[in-house]
């Protein structure tokens, strides 16, 4: 398997005794791709990204069956920072920048995470290439950032580490539309780069244009997996994600339950 692949296989995760959040899911993000994962509330996205990054436990959350693995080298059980030093970066839901701490000091909280401290330099630059923004607010307290200037600090204290993989957990939500465009712009840049990415997204159509391949979660399970240009062109998505064709697409998780299909590749 090559170095960067994240493979998840046969995960089980669950929240105490009552809740069992995933069900045996198993998916790949081949090195140097950008893999998107979609789904309604609850339907245990947000898990799968804190099981990789080793951040369950402090959510009462245990993976109960399963592997995570980084180029055949196992991550789960490992600790969160030993996670990152492994390469693999989580960018948290609603951001969560250090709002009394400079974007200057946010970017060297991001950088102790990272293997060794040679590339710093080299990561600080590229990071400030790609959100120029952070650069003419260097001084200037996180917490007085637009949402969408958090969104990319929050991106970019996760690249000072210098990740291989990219854990996105709804990097859009809440923003302005053009903004949500300027992320997803963004997204692609640091993938061009060489970034592999996992993308949670609620903007299915931004997803499935920033991915390769996509996966649709419902309730625990991954009810559907395809190259994303496919899922795209799929009744079923393109009804519940989309909201093409159906008046109900905007409360998708009152549908009927998707057969269950597969393309190759
Ligand atoms: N800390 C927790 N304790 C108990 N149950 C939890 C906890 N976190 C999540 N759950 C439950 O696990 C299931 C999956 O939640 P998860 O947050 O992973 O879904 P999600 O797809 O990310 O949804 P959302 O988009 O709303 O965040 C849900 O039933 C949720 O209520």
């Amino acid at each position: 398997m090559a170095s960067g692949t994240l493979a998840v296989g046969g995960l089980s995760v669950s929240y105490g005794k009552a809740v069992q959040a995933l069900r045996e899911v198993s998916l790949e993000v081949p090195e140097g791709t950008v893999t998107a994962v979609l789904g309604a509330n609850g339907a245990g996205k947000s898990t799968l990204l804190r099981a990789v990054s080793g951040t369950l436990p402090f959510h009462r959350g245990s993976i109960e069956a399963g592997e995570i693995t980084l180029g055949g080298r196992r991550l789960s059980g490992l600790r969160p920072d030993a996670v990152v030093a492994a390469g693999v970066v989580q960018v948290p839901e609603g951001r969560r920048v250090f709002g009394r701490l400079t974007v200057e000091e946010n970017l060297r909280a991001g950088a102790l995470g990272a293997r060794d401290r040679s590339g710093a330099a080299a990561a600080r630059e590229r990071v400030m290439e790609l959100f120029p923004v952070l650069a003419e607010r260097a001084r200037q307290r996180a917490g007085l950032l637009s949402g969408g200037e958090q969104q990319m600090l929050a991106m970019g204290r996760a690249l000072m580490a210098r990740p291989k993989v990219l854990l996105l957990d709804e990097p859009t939500l809440g923003l302005a539309p053009l903004m949500a465009e300027r992320i997803g712009e963004t997204v692609a840049e640091i993938n061009r780069q060489g970034t592999a990415v996992l993308l949670i997204e609620q903007n299915a159509a931004l997803a499935l244009r920033l991915a390769s391949t996509a996966h649709v979660l419902e309730v625990g399970r991954v009810t559907l997996s395809g190259p994303a240009d496919a899922l795209a062109a799929s009744d079923e998505v393109r009804r519940r994600y989309l909201g093409v064709g159906d008046d109900d697409a905007l409360e998708p998780r009152f549908q009927r339950p998707p057969t269950l299909e597969r393309w190759a590749g």
